[in-house]
């Protein structure tokens, strides 16, 4: 939906880096990018983005986008809450390789929070509703994937393939806290086979020992089998916890767990630890990390947003999943909250709008041939299936918020000075050489 809106809204205490010096350039497009790359670095490389512009070959993803287009922000909240799908998208890399999907397993303590998070998170649970969830009995199985049914409907799946296999493509299971998976009688390879990441949940309101002993257990038996799994723990419900025993707590849990790998001659086990709640944005931040780790990618997507802010005079800039507000990426200074919190307020906001004022973007096959009657009218309808959605807010305390959709599921988000975005027509370009690239990269990963 072609949306531009350009209204004030106060923020409040809005920490962010320094501009970068001006002026800024438009992305060279013969510059060269190394996908292989660390994340730190924007080094030039082996991918040139004048190539991604130019090569002409299969029918490329801006094709598809234009033909079999509908905006996201088209799509009715409820038709995002009745569907399976969410958005975070298919990953090829991932499932090429084994023509499965990675999982993401919670697991922890009955009551500890698992199937609130993932209801909040994945179906859009308001979270007050989750009181009401009943114990889980059986291990729920819930496929994150990317190739939502009206696509199918409207007759494009070649070009919108294309488009969508750039995502990552899932499943999250939810096990429920009073199964042993060590009974012999459960199937440990079905269960860890296959395993992107271990999300262990522990409830930091409650007595957390005993879920930590079998944290415990759980990191030594899959250790042995399943050394790539990611292991992630949420320390959850911190909601109702002052800051300094939040920061107790877990460290508290680090260094029990930390002690406990290394009597068990397991030093180099990577564990992470995030501090989440159901009720303010922390539970969004946590899964954006662990997703993230899983996306092989994510040193070519930190480093075409290095270059794009770099560029543009963006401070922060995020690729948001705008159904799940997961970001699959960000450019590499650090996330501060506050920053991530407001980009993703913004996305409620556009999808918000959306649902009163926007309407279905016709694809291009199906606008009407020119009639000598109507030119005018068809030549509208042809530009606005070109549309992107785009908005920009201007905050009081001088920072601008920029909203480009990328794709059907992807919008990337920047915030930047209020003298970046007088320089709109280069920030445009520099976004449109970003969306290019990154429609390439996916491309290739494919
Ligand atoms: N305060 C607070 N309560 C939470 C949070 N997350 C979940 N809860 C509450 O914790 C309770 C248990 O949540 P569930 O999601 O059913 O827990 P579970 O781990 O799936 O439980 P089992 O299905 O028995 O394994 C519910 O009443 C939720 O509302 C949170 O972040 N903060």
């Amino acid at each position: 939906m072609p949306l531009s809106s350009s209204s004030s809204s106060s923020s409040e205490q809005f920490s962010c880096r320094p501009p970068p010096t001006p002026p800024y350039n438009p992305i060279p497009i013969n510059s060269k990018m190394d996908c292989s790359a660390s994340s730190q670095s924007t080094k030039k490389n082996s991918y040139s983005l004048e190539r991604f512009l130019q090569e002409p070959a299969s029918p490329s993803p801006r094709t598809a986008h234009k033909s079999g287009y509908r905006p996201h922000s088209s799509m009715s909240r409820s038709q995002a809450l009745q569907s399976p799908t969410s958005s975070v998208g298919t990953y090829p890399g991932l499932g090429q390789a084994s023509n499965r999907r990675p999982r993401l397993l919670l697991m922890g303590q009955r009551r500890s929070g698992k199937s609130s998070i993932s209801s909040v998170v994945f179906h859009k649970m308001p979270p007050t509703e989750t009181l009401f969830l009943e114990s889980t009995t059986r291990i729920q199985k819930d496929p994150i994937q990317l190739v939502p049914i009206f696509v199918l409907e409207r007759g494009f799946i070649a070009n919108i393939w294309l488009l969508h296999s750039s995502f990552m493509d899932f499943q999250v299971w939810d096990f429920p806290g009073q199964l042993n998976f060590l009974d012999p009688t459960f199937d440990f390879d079905h269960i860890f086979g296959e395993l992107g990441a271990l999300i262990w949940v522990i409830d930091a309101q409650d007595e957390y020992l005993e879920p930590l002993s079998n944290l415990h257990t759980t990191i030594i038996a899959i250790q042995r089998f399943y050394p790539a799994i990611n292991i992630e723990v949420f320390v959850h419900k911190v909601d109702g916890l002052s800051d300094e025993y939040k920061l107790d707590t877990q460290r508290d849990i680090m260094q029990r767990t930390q002690d406990e790998l290394s009597d068990n001659g397991l030093d180099n086990v990577q564990v992470s630890y995030h501090l989440t709640s159901i009720y303010d944005h922390s539970i969004f931040e946590a899964f954006s990390k662990v997703i993230q780790k899983l996306i092989p990618q994510l040193g070519t997507l930190e480093n075409l947003l290095n270059v794009l802010c770099s560029n543009s005079g963006i401070e922060k800039a995020f690729l948001f999943d705008v159904l799940s507000k997961i970001y699959i990426a960000t450019d590499s200074s650090p996330v501060d909250m506050q920053s991530y919190e407001i980009c993703s307020d913004y996305i409620d906001v556009i999808v918000d709008v959306s649902e009163i004022y926007g309407y279905d973007r016709k694809p291009q096959g199906q606008v009407s041939s020119p009639t000598s009657e109507a030119p005018s009218e068809t030549q509208q309808e042809e530009e606005e299936a070109t549309l992107e959605a785009s908005s920009i807010i201007r905050l009081q305390n001088g920072m601008v918020l920029y909203l480009r959709e990328i794709n059907k599921y992807l919008a990337l988000i920047c915030l930047m000075r209020k003298d970046s975005i007088e320089r709109q027509g280069l920030v445009d370009f520099n976004v449109q050489v970003f969306q290019n690239a990154l429609q390439r990269v996916f491309e290739v990963g494919r």
